[in-house]
C-alpha cells in the first residue's frame, strides 16, 4: 500500500483563488520531472508551467518538493499550488493519476502515512482530524495543543514509568534465588507505581472536560407545552429554527442550535413539550425529551407565567438526587429501565420563569409552595428580557464543565477507556503486594500495553481506518 504514490487535492471546494494539489510516495520526483519539468530544489516554492502527458500546458502554478523523511508524510511529497478552477485542478489529477503506480488518496490517507512512518502517533494523528473540525477557539487550542504532542508526552511518559519498573522487577528476579522481588526493589517500584496510578486516577477525573469540549456542552430545553421553549431556542439561535405556535404540543422532534459561547461550542435541545398525552406522535417527542434530559449538561427547565412550578421542582429534586432521573413522569419502572439513555451524574438544572412581559395569571394547579418557588431567571423572547444575564450565566457554567483548553486531558471516550483500563490492572499489581515477580512484572506489561494502544504502537489495526476515515480526502 505505501509503494502506492497518492494524490489529491488538499485544499477546500472549488472554485477557489488557488488549490494545492499533493503527492506523496515513490513517484514523486517522477512525476515533477514529466509535470513541472524538473525536480525543483527542496523546499523552496518554485514557479513552474505544469503541463499533461501531450504536452500542452494545465496551468502555471507553483511547485514545493520535500524529500523523504523531512516531509509531513515522511515520504517523498510535492505539493502543485494552482489556480483553483474546476477544471484546472481536474487537468493535473488527470496528469498525475495517469503516470504509473499513482492514484487517488483516500481520506485522511496522508495523515495515515505519516502515522505508518512513524511522523505522528496516534493522538497526534486524532488531535490533527479534532484541529480540522475545531469550530471555536476553545476546541481549536485543545486540537493544536494534542496535535504537537501534548497527549502523547503524557502517556510516553507513563509507558516509560512503567517499562523502568518491569526492567527493575525483572532484574531482580534474574538474580534472586527465591524468585520474589527483593524487598527494596518492590517497595520502590510499588512506591512509584502508587504514584502512577494517582496521576491515571487524576487523568481520569478530567475527562469529561476534553469530551465536552470537543462534543460541546449540551443543554436540553424542556418544560410543559407552550411554556416558550422553542421560543427560547429561536432567540438564541437568533434565527427561525423551530416551529412556534400558540397551540400546546407544536414541537415534536428534538431541535438543535449550537452556539460558540466564550469558545466553548453550547448545544442546545430544543423538545417537545412533557406532559400525559395519547397521540402517538406526540409521545414519541416526549420520550425524546426525555431521552435528551438525562444526557444533558444542564437542563433547563421552563414555566410559563399560567403553569405550575410545582413539577418542575419536583424534577430538579430528582435530576440531582436521585439516580434514575426520569420518575417524574409517571410510567412504568421496568419500560423506562431498559430504554434509559445514559445518565450523567455532572448534570444540573436551572429554572426559568418565562413570558415575563405578560402578567401572572394563576393556574388551576397552583399551590403554596409553587407559589414560594424561587426561579433561576425571568425572561421574556418578547422583549429580551433576562436573556442576556441568562446565556451569560450557562457561558460560564460551560466553561467550567470544559476546563481549561490547554491542559492535556483525555478528549475521547477511547482515551478514557483505555486509561481505565490500563489503571484497573496497575491497581491489580499494586494490591497483591506479595505476587510473585514473574507475574508482578507481566501484569505491568499488560498495564503498559493499553497505554500504547492509546498512541497506537500495539495492536489497534481495526481502530486505524475508523480514525483516519474521519478525516476528508486531501488530509
Ligand atoms: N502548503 C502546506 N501548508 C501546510 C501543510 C502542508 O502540508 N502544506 N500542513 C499540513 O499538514 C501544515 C504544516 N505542517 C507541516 C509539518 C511538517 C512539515 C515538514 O516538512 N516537516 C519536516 C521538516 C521539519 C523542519 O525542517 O522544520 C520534518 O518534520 O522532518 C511540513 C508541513 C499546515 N500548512
Ligand atoms: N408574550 C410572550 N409570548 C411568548 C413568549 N415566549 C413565547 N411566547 C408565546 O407562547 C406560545 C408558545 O411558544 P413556544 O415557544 O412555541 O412554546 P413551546 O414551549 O415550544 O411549546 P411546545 O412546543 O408546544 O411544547 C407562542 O404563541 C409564543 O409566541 C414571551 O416571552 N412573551
Ligand atoms: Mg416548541
Amino acid at each position: 500500500m505505501l509503494d502506492d504514490t497518492i494524490a489529491a487535492l488538499s485544499t477546500g471546494s472549488l472554485p477557489s483563488g488557488v488549490a494545492v494539489v499533493r503527492l506523496s510516495g515513490p513517484a514523486v520526483r517522477e512525476a515533477l520531472l514529466r509535470i513541472a519539468g524538473d525536480l525543483p530544489q527542496e523546499r523552496r516554492a518554485s514557479l513552474r508551467r505544469f503541463r499533461g502527458a501531450d504536452g500542452r500546458l494545465i496551468d502555471r502554478g507553483i511547485a514545493l518538493f520535500f524529500a523523504g523523511p523531512r516531509s509531513v508524510t515522511g515520504e517523498d511529497l510535492a505539493e502543485f499550488h494552482l489556480h483553483g478552477g474546476r477544471a484546472v485542478v481536474a487537468a493535473l489529477i488527470e496528469a498525475l493519476t495517469a503516470l504509473p503506480g499513482v492514484r487517488l488518496a483516500v481520506a485522511g490517507e496522508f495523515t495515515r502515512r505519516a502515522f505508518e512512518n512513524g511522523r505522528i502517533d496516534l493522538t497526534e494523528a486524532e488531535g490533527l482530524a479534532d484541529l480540522l473540525a475545531a469550530e471555536t477557539e476553545g476546541q481549536r487550542r485543545m486540537a493544536v495543543a494534542q496535535a504537537g504532542g501534548a497527549l502523547r508526552a503524557v502517556y510516553e511518559g507513563w509507558m516509560r514509568r512503567l517499562t523502568h519498573a518491569r526492567a527493575m522487577i525483572e532484574a531482580s528476579f534474574d538474580f534472586a534465588d527465591e524468585g520474589d522481588v527483593s524487598a527494596d526493589v518492590g517497595a520502590d517500584v510499588a512506591s512509584d507505581m502508587r504514584h502512577l496510578a494517582d496521576d491515571m486516577r487524576a487523568h481520569l477525573a478530567k475527562a469529561g472536560r476534553g469530551e465536552i469540549l470537543r462534543e460541546g456542552y449540551k443543554v436540553a430545553i424542556v418544560g410543559a407545552p407552550n411554556a416558550g421553549k422553542s421560543s427560547l431556542l429561536n432567540a438564541l439561535a437568533d434565527r427561525e429554527v423551530a416551529i412556534v405556535t400558540e397551540v400546546p404540543g407544536t414541537t415534536r422532534d428534538v431541535i438543535e442550535a449550537t452556539l460558540d459561547l466564550g469558545g466553548i461550542p453550547v448545544r442546545f435541545s430544543d423538545t417537545a413539550g412533557i406532559r400525559e398525552t395519547s397521540d402517538r406522535v406526540e409521545a414519541i417527542g416526549v420520550e425524546r425529551a426525555r431521552a435528551v434530559m438525562a444526557s444533558a449538561d444542564l437542563v433547563l427547565a421552563l414555566v410559563g407565567p399560567d403553569q405550575a412550578p410545582g413539577p418542575l421542582a419536583q424534577l430538579g429534586e430528582l435530576l440531582t438526587h436521585v439516580k434514575h432521573p426520569l420518575m417524574l413522569v409517571g410510567q412504568d419502572e421496568g419500560a423506562r429501565e431498559a430504554s434509559s439513555p445514559v445518565h450523567n451524574p455532572a448534570r444540573q438544572i436551572l429554572t426559568i420563569r418565562t413570558k415575563v412581559d405578560l402578567p401572572a395569571r394563576a393556574a388551576a394547579t397552583i399551590t403554596d409552595s409553587d407559589r414560594d418557588h424561587r426561579f433561576d431567571f425571568a425572561i421574556s423572547t418578547r422583549t429580551g428580557d433576562g436573556l442576556g444575564a441568562l446565556v451569560e450565566r450557562i457561558a460560564l457554567m460551560a466553561g467550567e464543565a470544559a476546563g481549561d483548553p490547554d491542559e492535556a486531558v483525555p478528549v475521547r471516550v477511547r482515551h478514557r477507556e483505555l486509561v481505565a483500563e490500563a489503571l484497573h490492572i496497575l491497581d491489580r499489581y499494586l494490591d497483591h503486594p506479595s505476587i510473585p515477580a514473574e507475574v508482578a512484572a507481566e501484569t505491568l506489561r499488560q498495564a503498559g500495553d493499553r497505554l500504547g494502544a492509546l498512541t497506537g504502537q500495539v495492536g489497534v489495526e481495526d481502530l486505524l481506518d475508523v480514525i483516519f476515515s474521519e478525516f476528508c480526502i486531501g488530509k
